[in-house]
């Protein structure tokens, strides 16, 4: 049978990223996208942004919504301080096995806690399932017309404190144009727009920083 693209990216990672070490398995994955075939990981270019912002925020606990191969999960994970736990929700069970074999060959497993279902389902149950009081750090990557109401759910159930930060990939490509309108205009949010490529492109994307201000 055909391999999957997710398969084929997971064996480029395996043939050419070092066991254990995190930036090896990044360069892999983004060479691989470049190279070979273009995949919906964030990539180098935003990535760098995405490892200020981690770096900034120094969380200690992390929600990723949309996994797919664990591309971020694997750069956010190996910003982490000791004891600091990523939680990454990813509803397709292919995606899923790809991404737990990309983030145990970054030797990342110990950090992340990769829970196959959908955000609508899983957001509610967080605080019960995993002890988590709120997050530090949530970076939606995930379906552009859920990422308005999964923000409204993790408010409703009291997921940010004061200060938590939201990062928003793919606001101008593919686009969400309700988040956007929701976070800028809210006097709950202070917004920013950190612009940039569409990974492996030259076309205009961003990602969006929000602090949420309780
Ligand atoms: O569409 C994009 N990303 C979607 C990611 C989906 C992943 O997340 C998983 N997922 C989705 N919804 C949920 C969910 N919850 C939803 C229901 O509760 N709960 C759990 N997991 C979920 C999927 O299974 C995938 O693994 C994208 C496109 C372009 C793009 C730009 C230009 C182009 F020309 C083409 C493509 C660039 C990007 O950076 C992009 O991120
Ligand atoms: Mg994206």
């Amino acid at each position: 049978t055909q391999s999957t693209r997710p398969q084929r990216l997971l064996s480029a990672v395996q043939k050419n990223a070092t066991r254990g070490d995190p930036r090896s398995v990044v360069k892999a994955i983004d060479h691989f996208c470049r190279h070979k075939e273009w995949a919906m990981n964030v990539g180098d270019e935003k990535g760098c942004i995405l490892d200020s912002v981690v770096t900034e925020v120094n969380p200690h606990t992390v929600l990723e919504l949309g996994t797919y191969c664990g591309y971020s999960t694997v750069r956010i994970a190996s910003l982490l301080p000791p004891h600091a736990k990523l939680i990454t929700l990813e509803f397709n069970p292919d995606y899923a096995a790809v991404a737990r074999q990309v983030i145990a060959w970054a030797g990342l497993e110990e950090k992340v806690q990769l829970v196959e279902g959908a955000s609508s389902d899983w957001i509610p149950k967080l605080k019960e399932q995993f002890g988590i009081q709120t997050f530090d750090l949530v970076f939606l990557d995930h379906w552009k017309d859920r990422y308005l109401p999964d923000t409204k759910l993790i408010e409703e159930f009291g997921l940010l404190r004061k200060g938590s930060v939201l990062l928003a990939d793919n606001v101008i490509c593919p686009g969400t144009p309700d988040y956007l309108e929701y976070v800028r205009s809210s006097p709950q949010y202070k917004s920013q727009y950190f612009k940039s490529h569409l990974e492996y492109t030259k076309v205009e994307d961003g990602l969006e920083k929000s602090v949420f201000l309780g």
